[in-house]
């Protein structure tokens, strides 16, 4: 464990939030001029995630219609495996709005850190693409 690492149980220690959705690995085609993971890629995962999640609480199909506070906090390096934690915070008619939080398990040491985060509103929509009642 490095220093950094806050220790295990102890109340410093910030966990990933929400259920873990969406867990892949950052790949060399992935990578941008820097040698970094793109940040596209990692919001396309966290979009996916949000998506799964989206599907499971509208019980169908929804859309993607905002993004907030989109925080790219850390870099992400081939061979990092990245984790995506999803929780639905907030249920309106036809929308809502779900936090997503990506973390990388470092590929040398294991060490886990939050990368990035942000609050996806997904919209429940029907066959012709209307938005949709979500049920309770
Ligand atoms: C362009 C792309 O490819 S982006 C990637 C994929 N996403 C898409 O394709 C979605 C494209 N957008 C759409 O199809 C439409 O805008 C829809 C279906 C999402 C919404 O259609 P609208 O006619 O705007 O629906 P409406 O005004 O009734 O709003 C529906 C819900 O979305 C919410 N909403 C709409 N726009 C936003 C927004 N910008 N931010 C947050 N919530 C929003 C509304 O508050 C409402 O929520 P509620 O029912 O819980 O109160």
């Amino acid at each position: 464990m490095q220093d950094s690492e806050p220790v295990p149980g102890h109340a410093d220690e910030e966990m990933p939030q929400g259920d873990l959705t969406v867990r892949t690995i950052a790949m060399p085609a992935d990578t941008n001029a820097n040698g970094d993971i793109f940040g596209g890629w990692v919001l396309s995962q966290m979009d996916q995630a949000g998506g799964i999640a989206g599907v499971e609480r509208a019980r169908g199909r929804v859309v993607t219609v905002a993004l907030d506070g989109m925080t790219f906090l850390r870099p992400v390096a081939v061979g990092d495996v990245l984790c995506v934690y999803t929780r639905v915070s907030h249920v309106g008619r036809t929308s809502m709005k779900i936090e997503v939080e990506a973390w990388a398990r470092r590929f040398r040491t294991q060490h886990r850190e939050k990368v990035t985060r942000a609050t996806f509103t997904f919209v429940a929509i029907d066959d012709e693409g209307r938005p949709r009642a979500i049920p309770t």
